[in-house]
């Protein structure tokens, strides 16, 4: 898995209209070939500059793949008008159980460690929220069909199967995982019924 990095400098006063065609060109680029995952972020210190990190399974899905695709042209037609000057972009290698095995092992004191759990806690905890305003959404979606649709059994055990084989690729536990994973959709499915109404 590679990240593609890129620095977009959207022209100033130009940031809202920007956020939401990033918003409708968004499915052009999710649904490419070796797409896993993109995030945008705000600069702090030049709030008109957004970070954009792009998760790809490989180098080429994004140069020879999205690039030449057809979504890549609607892409660039929605997007590509509020750069000045135009972004440099950048690939850079994704390994992080090579990185974090790394860090995990230097450690010498449980103070360290503590810190190395803390730190990874904050980054989970980021996604966490990402993920509540998906199933917000979903529960939004779901008004006027019943209970079951909530809980949709069938797309838990999609999904546990899906993390258990990511699980094992990244070298995590699968047991910690799937019972991470049942805990937090059984959560999830509370809040959802919330939303629902149901
Ligand atoms: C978000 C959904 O609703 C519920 C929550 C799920 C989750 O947190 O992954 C999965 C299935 C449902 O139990 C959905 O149907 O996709």
């Amino acid at each position: 898995m590679i990240l593609e990095h890129v620095v977009l400098p959207v022209i100033p006063g130009h940031e809202p209209a920007f956020l939401s065609a990033f918003e409708l060109a968004r499915p052009l680029i999710s649904c490419q070939p070796g797409f896993v995952d993109l995030e945008l972020r705000r600069g702090v210190e030049r709030p008109h500059e957004f970070l954009l990190l792009v998760r790809w399974e490989s180098v080429t899905a994004h140069e020879d793949g999205f690039r030449t695709s057809p979504e890549y042209l609607e892409w660039k037609a929605l997007l590509h008008h509020f750069y000045d000057p135009f972004p440099d972009v950048s690939h850079f290698a994704l390994e992080p159980l090579a990185v974090e095995a790394a860090a995990a092992i230097a450690v010498t004191t449980l103070d360290e460690v503590r810190a190395g759990v803390d730190a990874l806690d904050r980054q989970i905890i980021d996604l966490v929220a990402q993920r509540q305003q998906y199933v917000a959404r979903a529960g939004e979606l779901k008004r006027g069909q019943p209970r079951d649709a909530v809980r949709a059994p069938a797309r838990v055990e999609e999904v546990v199967a899906k993390v258990r084989a990511q699980a094992e690729v990244a070298g995590a536990s699968q047991t910690v995982v799937e019972a991470t994973y049942r805990a937090m959709i059984g959560a999830f499915i509370e809040l959802e019924l919330g939303i629902h109404g149901g």
